[in-house]
């Protein structure tokens, strides 16, 4: 976990915000945006892989925490992602003409942990790698 804007290469985040100060901000429209932590509920942002998985119907959410120079902040994170010898794709049932497949063939979750790490060292988003017909966003 870093300051650095990102997104989660996981399926789903779920944030626990434990003390509800702000600090995350996630990006919409080009804008970042401050989420306000509300009493007794989880932040869930979508990763990398449900956004494969769902053939990018779901995107996944770029974030990134900002230090608050004032009060501790605590948020405990979760990853949840499938099994690492899982076949990582779009799910065949989201692929129709007007939503053609929009990634290249990936190969199993531990490939995807594989590539992601040894891309990380580039500073570029292996996601957008990974996409067919399209440039590498930039960020
Ligand atoms: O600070 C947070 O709540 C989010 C941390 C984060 O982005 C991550 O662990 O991937
Ligand atoms: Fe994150």
């Amino acid at each position: 976990m870093g300051p650095n804007p990102h997104t989660d290469l996981a399926g789903l985040t779920i944030l626990s915000q434990l003390n509800e100060v702000e600090g995350l901000h996630i990006k919409k429209d080009g804008a970042w945006i401050p989420i306000t932590p509300l009493p007794n509920a989880f932040v869930i942002n979508v990763g990398d892989m449900l956004e494969i998985v769902t053939n990018e119907i779901y995107k996944g959410v770029e974030h990134r925490p900002v230090l608050n120079p004032n009060k501790e902040r605590l948020s405990i994170a979760t990853f949840f992602k499938p099994k690492r010898d899982y076949y990582l794709s779009p799910a065949s049932s989201l692929i129709t003409p007007q939503n053609p497949v929009k990634f290249k063939q990936i190969g199993t979750v531990a490939d995807y942990f594989k590539g992601y790490f040894s891309h990380q060292l580039l500073g570029k988003s292996y996601l957008d790698t990974m996409r067919l017909n399209t440039k590498d966003k930039e960020n």
